[in-house]
C-alpha cells in the first residue's frame, strides 16, 4: 500500500485503513449509536459548504451512515436548527479546515466567495456537485473552474445527478449510479467509497476535462437519443394521416359525391395510419444494417468508417424499433375498440336491412372468411414477435442474454450477424403476408371500407 494517497490529507480525517478499502464507516460502526460516532476520532470527517437543500439532505445521509459532518455556513447560528444534532454547523473556514473531503454545495456563481479558503483546502478533496443552468451554456465546466480556483486541492465532480430528494430517501430502488470524474484517481476512490457507504454505486467516468461538462449537462438532457426517432415517427404519422384523410374522407366526398364522413377522423383514420407508420419505422430499423453491409461489400473492407449519418442511424435502431412497437400496439387497441363505436353498429344494422330487402339469406363468402382469419392471425403473431423484440431491448433483459442469444432475438444487421435472425425473418415474413392478405381482401380493393373494413367490420 502507498504511504500517502492524498498528500496532505490529515491522518485522522482519512485513516489509512479507510483508504485501503473504500472510505466507509469505521469497523463495527453499524452497531454503535450515532452520538458515539461524532466523538470517535477514527470516524471520517466530511465537510459540506452551504446550507441549502442539497447540503441538508447530504448531511442527513452522511450522519446516518456514520460520518462526522461539519457544515460550513456564512451564518451558522441561523442555519443550526436545519441540521441533525450530530452535525456540527460552523463557519466555512472552520468546516473546511476540519474535514478531509469537502462538498461544495453552493451554486457556481458563488464559488468566488470561497477564495479565502484556499490555504485550508490545500491537499483536500473538493467535491463539486453543481449542475449546468442550461445545456451547453458554458464551455468550461464548473468543476474545472473550481479546480482552477483551488489548484492545490483535488476536485472530483459527482453527486450532481442525485437529487436532494434521492439523498434524503436513500437509493431504495431505481437508478443507484453516481457518476464521478476527476483528475486524481485517489481522490475519486475516496469519493467513490463515500458513495458506496451512502448506498450508491459510483461510476468513474474519467477525467475532468473530458467528462465534467457532460456530467453537468446530464440532468438537463431530455431523452437525447429519442428526439430523432420520435420526430421521424411523428412526421411519418402526419404524412400517412393526410394521405388517409384524402383517400378515405375527402376524395369520396368531393370527387365521388358521397356523404361526408368526417366522423372517421378521430378513430378510423388514426387506426389506418398507425400500421403504415409501424411498418415504415420497422423497415427503418433494418435498413441501415443492410445499407452498412452493402457499403462494406462495395468497399471490399470493414475497416473503413461509415458516413456519420449512417453511424447515427445505426445507433438509433433500438428507439426506432420501440416507436414501431408502440404504433403497432396502439393499432391493436384501436382495432379492438372499432366494433364498440356507434357508427359501426349503425352500419351493421343498415347492411342487415339492405340484405333483408334484397332477400339474401346467407352472405357468407368462404374466401373472404379465410383471408380475414389468416391476416388477423398473422397480425397477432407479428405483434407478439415485435413485443418480444421490444422486451429483449430492455437493458435488464438484454443484460441477462449472452451475445449469441441476443443476436438470435435481435437482428444484427451486419453480414456476420445474419446467422441468428430467425425471429426477425419470421417477423418480416409475417408482416408481408399480413399486408398481402389485407390488401387482397374485398373491402380494401373496393376502397369503400379501407382498413376499418379490413378488420372485419
Ligand atoms: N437541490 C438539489 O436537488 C440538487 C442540487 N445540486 C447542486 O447543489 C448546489 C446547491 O444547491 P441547493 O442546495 O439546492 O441550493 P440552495 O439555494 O438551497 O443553497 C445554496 C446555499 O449556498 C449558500 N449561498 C447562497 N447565496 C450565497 C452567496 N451569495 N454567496 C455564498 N454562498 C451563498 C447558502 O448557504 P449559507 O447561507 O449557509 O452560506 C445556501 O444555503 C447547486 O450547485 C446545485 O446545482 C445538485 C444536485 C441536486
Ligand atoms: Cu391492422
Amino acid at each position: 500500500m502507498r504511504t500517502s494517497l492524498l498528500g496532505s490529507v490529515r491522518p485522522d480525517v482519512m485513516p489509512r485503513e479507510e483508504m485501503k478499502r473504500p472510505l466507509i464507516r469505521g469497523r463495527g460502526v453499524g452497531s454503535r449509536p450515532l452520538e458515539a460516532l461524532t466523538s470517535d476520532p477514527a470516524t471520517p470527517v466530511v465537510g459540506v459548504l452551504g446550507t441549502g437543500d442539497f447540503s441538508r439532505s447530504l448531511s442527513g445521509r452522511l450522519v446516518a451512515s456514520g460520518y462526522q459532518v461539519v457544515v460550513g455556513s456564512r451564518s451558522p447560528k441561523r442555519s443550526r436548527a436545519l441540521f441533525p444534532e450530530e452535525a456540527e454547523v460552523t463557519s466555512q473556514k472552520e468546516a473546511a479546515s476540519q474535514a478531509g473531503v469537502v462538498f461544495v454545495a453552493l451554486f457556481p456563481e458563488h464559488y468566488s466567495t470561497l477564495a479565502g479558503l484556499r490555504q485550508v483546502l490545500v491537499g483536500k478533496v473538493l467535491v463539486d456537485v453543481s449542475n449546468a443552468v442550461q445545456v451547453n451554456l458554458c464551455r468550461t465546466s464548473h468543476a474545472e473552474q473550481l479546480a482552477d480556483m483551488f489548484p492545490e486541492s483535488h476536485v472530483v465532480k459527482g453527486f450532481n445527478t442525485v437529487s436532494a430528494w434521492a439523498l434524503q430517501t436513500g437509493p431504495r430502488d431505481g437508478n443507484r449510479q453516481v457518476m464521478l470524474c476527476g483528475d486524481r484517481a485517489e481522490a475519486k476512490a475516496v469519493v467513490g467509497g463515500l458513495c458506496r457507504a451512502l448506498g450508491f454505486a459510483p461510476v468513474d467516468t474519467g477525467l475532468l476535462a473530458a467528462q465534467a461538462l457532460d456530467l453537468e449537462n446530464l440532468p438537463l438532457r431530455l431523452f437525447p437519443s429519442w428526439r430523432v426517432p420520435v420526430l421521424s415517427t411523428l412526421g411519418l404519422f402526419v404524412v400517412f394521416y393526410l394521405y388517409n384523410f384524402l383517400r378515405d374522407v375527402l376524395h369520396p366526398f368531393v370527387a365521388l359525391g358521397r356523404a361526408p364522413a368526417f366522423y372517421k377522423l378521430p378513430v378510423e383514420t388514426v387506426n389506418a395510419t398507425l400500421p403504415a407508420v409501424a411498418l415504415v419505422t420497422l423497415a427503418s430499423v433494418y435498413a441501415p444494417g443492410s445499407l452498412a453491409a452493402g457499403l462494406q461489400l462495395s468497399r471490399g473492407t470493414k475497416y473503413a468508417r461509415f458516413p456519420s449519418w449512417l453511424d447515427r442511424w445505426m445507433g438509433r435502431r433500438k428507439q426506432l424499433g420501440l416507436c414501431s412497437f408502440a404504433c403497432a400496439a396502439i393499432h391493436a387497441v384501436y382495432s379492438l375498440c372499432l366494433p364498440m363505436r356507434r357508427s359501426a353498429r349503425y352500419k351493421m344494422l343498415n347492411d342487415a336491412f339492405k340484405q333483408v330487402k334484397e332477400g339474401v339469406a346467407d352472405s357468407w363468402q368462404e374466401d373472404e372468411v379465410w383471408r380475414m382469419e389468416l391476416y388477423l392471425s398473422t397480425g397477432i403473431m407479428a405483434l407478439c414477435l415485435l413485443s418480444l423484440l421490444a422486451i429483449a431491448s430492455l437493458p435488464s433483459v438484454a443484460d441477462a442474454l449472452n451475445w449469441r442469444e441476443f443476436t438470435f432475438v435481435q437482428v444484427r444487421p451486419l453480414p456476420r450477424g445474419y446467422t441468428g435472425t430467425v425471429e426477425a425473418t419470421t417477423l418480416v415474413l409475417l408482416v408481408l403476408l399480413d399486408c398481402l392478405l389485407v390488401s387482397s381482401s374485398r373491402p380494401f380493393r373496393s376502397s369503400s371500407g379501407g382498413h376499418w373494413a379490413s378488420h372485419g367490420l
